[in-house]
């Protein structure tokens, strides 16, 4: 491993925070795809697996570069294979080759043979690639050098896998999870370096970045340029935590509080917006937000969302109402980098940590421009919210008061957090329209991915239109 270009830097509080386009400043250059026969074997692999983000979807994946990684140990060859969707998108395909006779790890899905007897592995599943990928990697300063072979040994995918795939390496000094990048792409991935920026400034809610990987590959112009971005980071591991959302629902589900759970949950966000405002601070004068421009946006998207969902049409006037009621509002607050896709799925709950905030990618379907975009931190309380609902419904809350007071609490321990006090009528109408901005969104998402759990946001959407 190198050290990283952030080793001249204060690694945790104070200044100078550094500039995080250095983490993208040392890429492994990819070369040309050299093992015959593979593309065609990953061809008619790839449109099975559950992370193919081309599911249905006409073309062939065209070979764009591998960046070769050394195990290591010497067992196997590993290479991050970098593919061109029909979209245009680039896909990561880590692969590792191994010899006939030697075992790649128990239950590691095979890509194929290759026509010299060779093994083609899914190397997110292999020891091989982890070895490699840690010997590789650069390191945030002052993360010790752990041994790759010792962090392999108990490595363990993890399931559920969706956009990205992560492993879990519980032995690895200290404890961590890959992540790999499925959709690559030019330029820094906000998912490394917002928490490596959250973390420099001393805030703990997020699991820090140990490592990460950059590549480099030929850009869409025929070649003519190379652009780089990242290929995955290695997390800080949260030990004994449980998902926000699988928690929430367990509790709804057997009618316990989420009350007390919910009350450090808003505390939390209110800490994120904090640190995010001192990590990854806004251009400019701490503005108040134009309430006409907030308008626009919102306005877009619903009218993107009702083209999107046609269950929505009826809906529009009485959701435009809500909308515009956002321009009388007066002084709105500044805008400024937020999370962007809040929900209880995106945070952890430990004994010894309390709440670790996750992904700070935004939302999947936005342009990287959107993401980056400065934004309401109301924005992020308000998809909480939406979550909360989700839990009551998909855990089988026994009775309404336990959505109620959980949302009742998020709130409270947020506006306590950061100094608002209660909320006032500028900040629940605001929340309302971001909710209502939120269910809008989820229906679309839900019609697109879950068509059975349209009701959960549709629900929102009509118990927000009445409010
Ligand atoms: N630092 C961590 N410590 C413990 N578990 C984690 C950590 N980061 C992620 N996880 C687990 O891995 C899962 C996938 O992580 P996530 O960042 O949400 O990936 P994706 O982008 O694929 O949704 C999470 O639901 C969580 O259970
Ligand atoms: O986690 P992602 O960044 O992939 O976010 C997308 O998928 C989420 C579902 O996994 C989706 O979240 C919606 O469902 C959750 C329950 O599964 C619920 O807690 C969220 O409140 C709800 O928005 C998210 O919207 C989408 O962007």
């Amino acid at each position: 491993m190198t050290d990283s270009a952030h080793a001249a830097t204060t690694p945790t509080g104070g200044d100078p925070v550094p500039d995080p386009s250095s983490t993208t400043a040392n890429p492994l250059v990819g070369g040309p795809w050299r093992t015959p026969g593979l593309l065609d074997l990953l061809r008619s692999w790839l449109p099975a697996q559950r992370w193919f983000p081309a599911k249905g979807t006409t073309g062939d994946v065209e070979p764009v570069a591998v960046v070769e990684l050394t195990d290591p140990a010497g067992e196997a060859e590993v290479g991050l294979h970098l593919v061109r969707l029909p979209s245009g998108a680039l896909l990561q395909v880590p692969l590792v080759i191994r010899h006939d006779d030697d075992a790649p790890l128990e239950g590691a899905p095979t890509v194929g043979r290759l026509d010299d007897g060779r093994v083609v592995v899914d190397g997110c599943h292999d020891a091989a690639f982890v070895r490699a990928w840690l010997a590789s990697a650069e390191r945030d300063a002052g993360v010790p050098v752990g041994d790759p072979a010792t962090a392999a040994s108990t490595m363990r995918v993890v399931s559920g896998e969706q956009s990205n795939t992560s492993v879990l390496l519980p032995d690895a000094t200290p404890p961590g999870i890959l992540k790999v990048f499925r959709g690559v792409g030019a330029g820094a991935n906000p998912d490394v370096e917002v928490p490596l920026a959250l973390s420099h400034v001393g805030w703990s809610g997020v699991p820090r970045p140990l490592a990460w990987l950059t590549g480099a590959w030929p850009g869409d112009d025929a070649g003519r340029s190379t652009v780089a971005g990242h290929l995955g980071v290695l997390s800080e591991l949260v030990v004994g935590a449980e998902d926000g959302f699988e928690l929430a629902c367990r509790m709804a589900g057997a009618g316990e509080s989420f009350g007390a759970l919910a009350l450090d949950l808003g505390r939390t966000t209110a800490e994120m917006h904090d640190a995010l405002r001192r990590a990854v601070p806004v251009p400019g004068p701490e503005d108040p937000a134009a309430a006409d421009d907030v308008v626009r946006t919102l306005r877009a998207r619903a009218a993107a969302a009702v083209a999107a969902a046609p269950v929505l049409a009826d809906r529009a006037d009485a959701v435009d109402r809500v909308l515009s009621s956002v321009t009388g509002l007066g002084t709105l607050p500044p805008l400024q980098r937020v999370h962007g896709d809040y929900h209880l799925g995106q945070v952890l709950h430990s004994s010894a940590r309390g709440w670790s905030v996750l992904d700070f990618e935004g939302e999947p379907q936005a342009s990287p421009e959107e993401r980056m975009r400065p934004d309401l931190p109301m924005r992020d309380l308000a998809g909480m919210l939406r979550s909360l609902d989700y839990a009551a419904a998909v855990g089988g809350a026994t009775s309404p008061e336990w959505d109620a007071e959980a949302r009742a609490r998020l709130v409270d321990g947020y506006l306590t957090a950061s100094g608002g006090g209660t909320a006032d009528d500028v900040t629940l109408a605001l929340l309302r329209a971001l909710e209502l901005d939120k269910a809008l969104y989820e229906v679309v998402y839900e019609v697109r991915n879950r068509p059975t759990w349209v009701p959960i946001p549709l629900a929102g959407v009509d118990r927000l239109l009445q409010d």
